[in-house]
């Protein structure tokens, strides 16, 4: 492929003996990858029912390659969100970075979810993860990740770093920034890369993402952990980055994580003039290891103590305030806090348990979308499907992968379910491939009606 002149000179200079075996990798095909949703189901779990050709990827416990023909994106599995379709190197830092259950997280730089995704499941339905980026579009498909995973205590927000900063302050344990950069790392991934690297190279985004690390850095409390990513190979952008965080902010430190996998090269503080410790991070060289070219800097700030507290309480109702909702959930075994709701314009969610009142946030979504009143009824949300297990419902209708029926249903069609073991207590069921939930259908006189998200339908 044809590689701009400057990148490949710079490249030549930063790896010496090791350019042409770099040069090479461009030759070999691009990897594909997968990650299992644990929250849904286990690793081990999914390797049994997994109709594709999986190979561990090494440093990732839940990753897989995927053969590209196997297209496990028009598989029901991924719309029963069992799985998620993200580049090898790029399941790294999520990886890395420590949650438990019950955090603050913040994934700054967010969409289309490829970090928050696994962030979420990390939390397992305790604490918070704010999601943000501030694209309004991408957050869109940012929100749809999220809701696939049936993650229930995610706050979707779509702002400027710094105004979250306005908003929080010192507030999160565990904080994410997949930077925006150059994107050099991905040329063979996607060689329409080089094109936009060509309008905007590293000194464009190096800018961006000394202000960004900076804003990120005053969100985080005493004693908390962030990790800065990118996928671009320039220093301006990678140890000039983390540089430029230890110099202004004395309190991080950076965590080596270099030792976590063999593969893993140490960065390159000399090529910026950057102190020692930054050689603890790491870079992900393709001539190295299977996947894509990427920068990660695990960091931590110093100190214990106090967090900031959430701002102000939100308005929050309880169930018994609307009895069509209880109606609804009698029956049910959830297994999620469903404490305290938030109603707008007719719409019900479930507040995580920590959320304060976000006046003055532009936000998607907080915690988990219930659904709709509608003239004394509730409806049930996609979301909600989503987040819940085939055992919380006690009306569902669960057929194989391979039934006809299952495609048809997710392309909105209405489906013949006469035949099948029906639960009559009530019309609302769920359909499940396999026994995990895709999504709501009701009956009526034999055939269901199809209640599937039309903005998630199959198109072919
Ligand atoms: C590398 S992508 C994030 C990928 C995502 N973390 C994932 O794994 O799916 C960087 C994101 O940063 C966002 N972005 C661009 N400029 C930004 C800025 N000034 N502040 C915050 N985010 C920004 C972009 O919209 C883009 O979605």
């Amino acid at each position: 492929m044809q590689l701009p002149s400057t990148f490949a000179g710079r490249m030549e200079k930063i790896l010496g003996a090791e350019y042409d075996e770099f040069m090479k990798s461009y030759e070999q095909k691009r990897l594909y990858g997968l990650r299992v949703n644990n929250r849904k189901i286990s690793t081990e779990q999914f390797l049994k029912i997994a109709p594709f050709h999986l190979t561990r990827i090494p440093w990732i416990e839940n990753g897989f390659y995927y053969d590209g023909e196997d297209q496990p994106g028009k598989h029901p599995y991924y719309s029963a969100g069992l799985y998620y379709l993200q580049e090898p190197s790029a399941m790294t830092p999520a990886n890395i970075l420590p949650v438990k259950p019950g955090e603050r997280v913040l994934d700054l730089c967010a969409a289309p979810g490829g970090k928050s995704t696994e962030l979420g499941v990390k939390l397992k339905g305790q604490g918070l993860l704010v999601a943000n980026d501030i694209s309004a579009s991408r957050a869109k498909a940012l929100l749809k990740n999220i809701e696939l995973f049936g993650i229930p205590n995610a706050l979707i927000t779509s702002e400027p770093p710094v105004n979250l900063m306005r908003y929080f302050g010192a507030y999160f344990d565990k904080i994410l920034i997949d930077a925006p950069c150059s994107g050099e790392g991905m040329f063979r991934k996607d060689p329409s890369m080089v094109k936009s690297w060509e309008k905007n190279g590293p000194e464009f985004y190096a800018k961006i993402q000394r202000e960004i690390i900076l804003q990120a850095a005053a969100m985080l409390k005493p004693g908390g952990m962030m990790l800065y990513s990118t996928c671009t190979f320039s220093a301006e952008e990678d140890e000039g980055t983390i540089e430029y965080l230890l110099s202004e902010d004395p309190s991080f430190h950076v965590i080596p994580v270099t030792g976590r996998y063999e593969g893993f090269a140490p960065a390159k503080p000399e090529l910026v003039g950057g102190r020692e410790e930054i050689r603890g991070c790491v870079r992900i060289w393709p001539h190295r290891m299977n996947g894509e070219g990427h920068f990660v800097a695990l960091l931590q700030k110093d100190g214990s103590g106090a967090q900031e507290a959430p701002k102000g309480d939100s308005a929050a109702h309880r169930i018994t305030e609307f009895p069509e909702l209880a109606e609804f959930l009698r029956p049910m075994q959830t297994g999620l806090d469903l404490a305290l709701l938030e109603v707008r314009q007719e719409k019900i969610s479930a507040l995580p348990a920590e959320m304060g009142d976000l006046k003055g946030l532009h936000y998607l979504r907080t915690g988990l979308y219930l659904g709709e009143l509608k003239k004394k009824r509730f409806e049930p949300s996609q979301a909600f499907a989503m987040a819940l297990e085939k055992e919380a419902f006690p009306a569902t209708i669960s057929l194989p992968a391979d039934d006809i029926r299952v495609r048809k249903y997710l392309k909105g069609e209405t489906i013949d379910v006469s035949g099948l073991p029906l639960d009559p207590s009530g019309s609302w069921q769920m359909v499940c491939v396999d026994g995990y939930p895709l999504g709501w259908g009701k009956l009526a006189g034999g055939k269901l009606k199809n209640k599937y998200h039309p903005g998630w339908r199959w198109q072919s």
